[in-house]
């Protein structure tokens, strides 16, 4: 009987499996997950140990455990460091389906994230513009025309604009460089320790991998030296109130919502520095590597077919007076060219190959199998969007099949009716930053392109071949030629 089988996959080995698995994250295993799916078909289980992982590679099964099942999966697994250091690992990411989520959840999505706030944001968005084109335009090194590797200037960038929402001021290159790397090194050394971390039982890990426990902390405890005094400037500017303001000071921050937060649960009280500071951490790491991971990839697209990258620029041309400094976010809703290039970006290079993992609460069933309440449940995006029963010719790169009577018209990324793709992930634990971060890969693409002409280098062409990092980015950085189409006003106050 099918209902009570659990989903198939290779035996598991006590400690190959185990090995294999948590070695590796999702991403690394694709490959073998693929290969599973070929032979058992959309769902498919791993095993560690005790620790089962389910993987759904059908988007009608992945509607139906994501959105008809309701909250079925709308928890997550806990994070083993977090539980290794006495941490709370209560962030909108992480956090556990239930009140805590909720609150903080709510926060980001109906304060910071909210479209009325969003569009008060424009300033950060133009300054973040004006330093990607100030660095984009700058001669390389040496007498060659310049072939920079565009996605550190796209992370840069979006690291900036991201900085300014959450600590609501406009911080100098040195500042936004160290809190960047600070951050960095924390998720490097993380990623690498995870498995490890995962493989013991925490008395034994606390006992075993002090050392590494320690260094996790010491890299902590930097990204707090940055954080914190940014947050207590906004305290102090709270206090302050409107003349007394710093001038680099901006109006809203992510970090004044969480200031006002109280956690109702807990005795009413605020988050402690500690939470406020992850919560940030979270902000800024969720929302730069998958937008310039896919900034890339969609202007690689541009390089590669300069027809569709035509085509798109007449489309501003057509929007936009020659004399506006730039394409504002009312401009983006005018452009259908642009909407499309956007969502044939996502379906063919999803930044993320799979969503962050799904816990069951309950015993539940995906496609007639049995997932015991606790399992890991995730989805392969990547799968879903290049299938070729779903897609014509997935792997050809064409906006056009987002336009009426295109076999993408009318695709909804939110997948509440029906999922065709799911970028952002689908149900209660969407991506909360969906909406701005389509606003954010429309507005720098068109911006970009109204800017300058993106044309192939020779000897440094388009490779499509894809690498791991936290999100799947390309494997050969893109090094294009830009040409400026219009004067450069290179200004970045
Ligand atoms: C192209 C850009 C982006 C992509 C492709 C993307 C994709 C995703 C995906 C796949 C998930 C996991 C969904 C799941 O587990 O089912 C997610 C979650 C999340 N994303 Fe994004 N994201 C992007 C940009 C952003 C931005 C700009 C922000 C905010 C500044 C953001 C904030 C979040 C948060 C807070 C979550 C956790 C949601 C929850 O668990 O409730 N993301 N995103």
């Amino acid at each position: 009987n099918q209902r009570s089988r659990l989903p198939p996959g290779p035996p598991s080995l006590p400690l190959l499996g185990s090995v294999v698995w948590l070695t590796n994250s999702p991403s690394e295993i694709e490959p073998l997950l693929w290969r599973l799916v070929e032979r058992h078909g959309p769902v498919v289980a791993l095993r560690a140990g005790p620790r089962l992982s389910v993987f759904v590679a059908d988007r009608r099964l992945a509607h139906a455990a994501l959105v008809e099942s309701g909250a079925a999966l709308a928890d997550r697994p806990p994070l083993t460091s977090a539980a290794l250091l006495g941490e709370s690992d209560n962030t909108v990411t992480r956090a556990g389906y239930g009140p805590v989520w909720r609150l903080l959840r709510r926060n980001l999505v109906a304060e910071t994230l909210h479209p009325s706030r969003v569009k008060l944001f424009a300033p950060a968005r133009a300054w973040a513009r004006r330093v990607l084109a100030e660095k984009l335009g700058e001669p390389g090194p040496g007498a060659a025309p310049a072939a920079p590797r565009v996605v550190e200037t796209f992370h840069y960038a979006m690291f900036c604009l991201l900085v300014l929402m959450c600590f609501g001021e406009r911080l100098d290159e040195p500042a936004v460089r160290a809190i960047a790397a600070a951050q960095r090194e924390l998720l490097v050394y993380l990623a690498k320790n995870m498995p490890v971390f995962a493989l013991f039982p925490a008395a034994v890990t606390k006992h075993l991998l002090r050392s590494r426990l320690d260094k996790l902390r010491e890299l902590k405890r930097r990204v707090k030296e940055l954080l914190l005094p940014l947050i207590n400037a906004r305290r102090e500017n709270k206090k302050l109130g409107g003349e007394s303001k710093k001038e680099t000071m901006f109006e809203h921050s992510y970090v004044d919502t969480l200031l006002d937060i109280r956690l109702h649960e807990d005795g009413d009280r605020p988050l402690t520095d500690d939470e406020i500071i992850i919560q940030c951490s979270e902000f800024l790491d969720a929302g730069t590597d998958t937008t310039s991971t896919e900034l890339e990839w969609i202007m690689a697209e541009l390089v590669k077919n300069p027809s569709i990258q035509e085509k798109l620029y007449n489309e501003i041309k057509a929007t936009i007076d020659d004399d506006k400094e730039e394409v504002s976010e009312e401009d983006l809703h005018k452009m259908p060219y642009l909407k499309a290039v956007i969502l044939e970006g996502l379906r063919k290079h999803p930044p993320a190959h799979f969503v962050l993992p799904h816990k069951a609460a309950e015993d539940m069933e995906i496609g007639g199998y049995l997932i015991p309440k606790g399992t890991t449940v995730n989805f392969m995006v990547a799968q879903m969007s290049r299938d070729e029963r779903e897609w014509k010719n997935p792997m050809e790169f064409s906006p056009e099949r987002f336009l009426p009577g295109g076999d993408g018209e009318g695709v909804d990324v939110t997948g509440t009716k029906a999922i065709r793709m799911m970028p952002f992930g689908v149900g209660r634990r969407i991506c909360a930053g969906l909406g701005i971060a389509m606003l954010h890969l429309e507005y720098f693409v068109a911006n970009m392109v109204r800017e300058f002409e993106w044309q192939e280098v020779a000897g440094d062409e388009v490779d499509f071949a894809e690498k791991n990092e936290f999100t799947v980015v390309m494997k050969k950085p893109l090094r294009p030629r830009l040409v400026p189409r219009r004067p450069q006003s290179t200004s970045t106050h």
